[in-house]
């Protein structure tokens, strides 16, 4: 039969001819810049040193008593431990927390092992010494407050009732961060229980007022390490969490190990305009003027920086766990780091890791429905990228707001923090990522960058390697609980945290990492 060259055949012909010749090209140019089509970022370590003397297990009445320490009445998540502000704290509650710390954690408390300081009055600090004093430490570290909670904006439970619907606990610091300070002490008082001494001697430090800067627990903690010589070998913090189904493509969970944390900007935007009666307004408010320069603020978004920071490994390690095509676009960031910035900025969760974010927090203005205010002032917080500057953020925001009438005023904030190593040869970064495949096998580890703050930016003196982690599970959904309604955790995950730090606290005693699998 003849095959009839028709119109379309032609093109189609030119088509696929003109697809080689682009391939061709692309393959050409990775080989000259001597770029493969793979990123190997992955080292596997070899045989790792056992130091699991006590197997990381719950018995039936010890995952009840757990559950009980941290959701029952008057426990960890009933008791109010809010941060309204700096100098606004609910410090009955932080006073009845401690009470109940020394309560649930006989052994914790009790044994001659562990030493317990109180710092700025409400903080935590304890020191458990390990047998072998050359080992440098490192340090754990949680914060008791929480950021407050109304149960009118939406909650299905009361946010300090603790309630359990369908295995989640419902209530304020259920991931920021309770499950952290009773998940760590947990793990401690079952490791004394069963006689555990630890080779390398440890820190946990727990502070009261994170939510509001920790300038009264975390910066008291630092002082008095650093006074008595104290370095660490690394650090570990709230933080980063488990994702699982959060990123188009990702096949299975991935844990994020935060390797740094963005800074902050926070500016007070005010206007003053004469006041008057409402029946005669000028042309433009008070309100409308700062409005719109509020509104510039939002419209104009700092710049799509993906790539230019650590979020740019945190996807080259992932990338063999994509699935076609999304595993070219990973594995090629040098070609494809426009096409995934674009859809990273889509989600607000993830458009956190690409950019400074902004965010209009407070507005204030006005006295009466008569009367022209003559006065109306924002509060604007932005999240600095890794690769920007405090200083280059609040030049971005003057040229920005570009008004004479807008009085900008700078009212807090800090860089970005350094970026800790995530290489074979950090002790930190491996230690955590082992104890990951220990208790979750099936989660691929990688390096991530902490949106939000925590108290371990504090901690840069005593140690060039701070990690910020929490293995809670973080689902589709689940970004609008941080520090929002509805935050809850799984008693399952809750179990697994135990776990965790159980299990991190023996790897931890290991002494040398491996070298590469050969
Ligand atoms: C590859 C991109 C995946 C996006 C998934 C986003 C994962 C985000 C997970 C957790 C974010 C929560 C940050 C927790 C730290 C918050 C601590 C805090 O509230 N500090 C106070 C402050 O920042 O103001
Ligand atoms: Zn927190
Ligand atoms: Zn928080």
């Amino acid at each position: 039969m003849k095959t009839k060259i028709t119109k379309k055949t032609i093109l189609k012909f030119f088509g696929i001819l003109l697809l080689i010749l682009v391939l061709s090209v692309l393959i050409l140019f990775a080989v000259v810049i001597g770029r493969t089509f793979t990123f190997k970022v992955n080292t596997e370590l070899g045989q790792w040193e056992n130091a699991t003397t006590i197997y990381p297990s719950l018995s039936p009445e010890q995952k009840k008593q757990l559950l009980e320490n941290l959701k029952g009445k008057k426990m960890a998540v009933q008791i109010p431990t809010v941060s309204f502000s700096e100098s606004k704290q609910n410090t009955t509650a932080l006073q009845e927390f401690d009470l109940l710390l020394r309560r649930v954690f006989p052994k914790v408390f009790s044994s001659s092992l562990v030493q317990h300081e109180m710092v700025g009055n409400y903080s935590h600090l304890l020191t458990v010494p390990g047998s072998e004093a050359d080992l440098e430490p490192y340090m754990l570290l949680a914060h008791i407050d929480v950021v407050p909670a109304d149960e009118a904006d939406g909650w299905d439970a009361p946010p300090f009732s603790a309630q359990e619907l369908n295995g989640f606990i419902y209530g304020r610091g259920t991931i920021d961060n309770k499950q952290s300070v009773m998940g760590i002490l947990q793990a401690l008082e079952y490791l004394l229980e069963r006689g555990y001494t630890p080779r390398r001697s440890f820190y946990i430090g727990l502070g009261h007022d994170e939510e509001v800067s920790g300038s009264q627990g975390a910066v008291n903690i630092v002082k008095l390490l650093k006074s008595r010589g104290v370095k660490l070998l690394y650090v570990l913090d709230e933080g980063l969490t488990i994702m699982d189904g959060v990123v188009d493509g990702l096949i299975g969970p991935g844990a994020l190990i935060g390797v740094s944390e963005k800074g902050q900007a926070t500016v007070k935007l005010s206007v003053s305009t004469p006041p008057g009666h409402s029946s005669m307004p000028p042309r433009e408010s008070s309100i409308g003027i700062l409005a719109s320069a509020v509104a510039r603020l939002e419209k104009n978004r700092m710049p799509n920086l993906f790539g230019h920071g650590p979020e740019r490994a945190t996807f080259e390690h992932l990338a063999h766990k994509f699935g076609w095509p999304y595993r070219m676009v990973m594995s090629n960031l040098w070609l494809f780091s426009s096409l995934l910035s674009g859809v990273l900025e889509g989600q607000p969760d993830t458009n956190a890791f690409v950019r400074t974010t902004t965010a209009v927090t407070m507005f204030n203005s006005g006295v009466k429905i008569n009367v022209m205010p003559a006065y109306a002032e924002a509060f604007v917080n932005f999240r600095i990228h890794s690769s920007q500057t405090l200083q280059e953020v609040l030049k971005l925001i003057e040229s920005t707001v570009s008004d004479e009438r807008v009085k900008v005023e700078f009212v807090s904030g800090f860089d970005p923090l350094p970026i800790s190593s995530y290489d074979e040869d950090t002790f930190g970064y491996q230690i955590i990522k082992k104890t990951v495949h220990d208790i979750f096998p099936e989660v691929t580890v990688s390096p991530g960058v902490c949106v939000g703050n925590t108290d371990s930016r504090h901690y840069t003196e005593l140690s060039p390697d701070i990690y910020r982690f929490v293995p809670s599970w973080y689902k589709p959904g689940d970004s609008a609980r941080f520090h929002g309604v509805n935050e809850r955790i799984s008693i399952q995950n809750y179990e697994e945290i135990v776990l965790f730090y159980f299990q991190l606290m023996q790897n931890s005693d290991i002494i040398n990492l491996p070298g590469p699998r050969i």
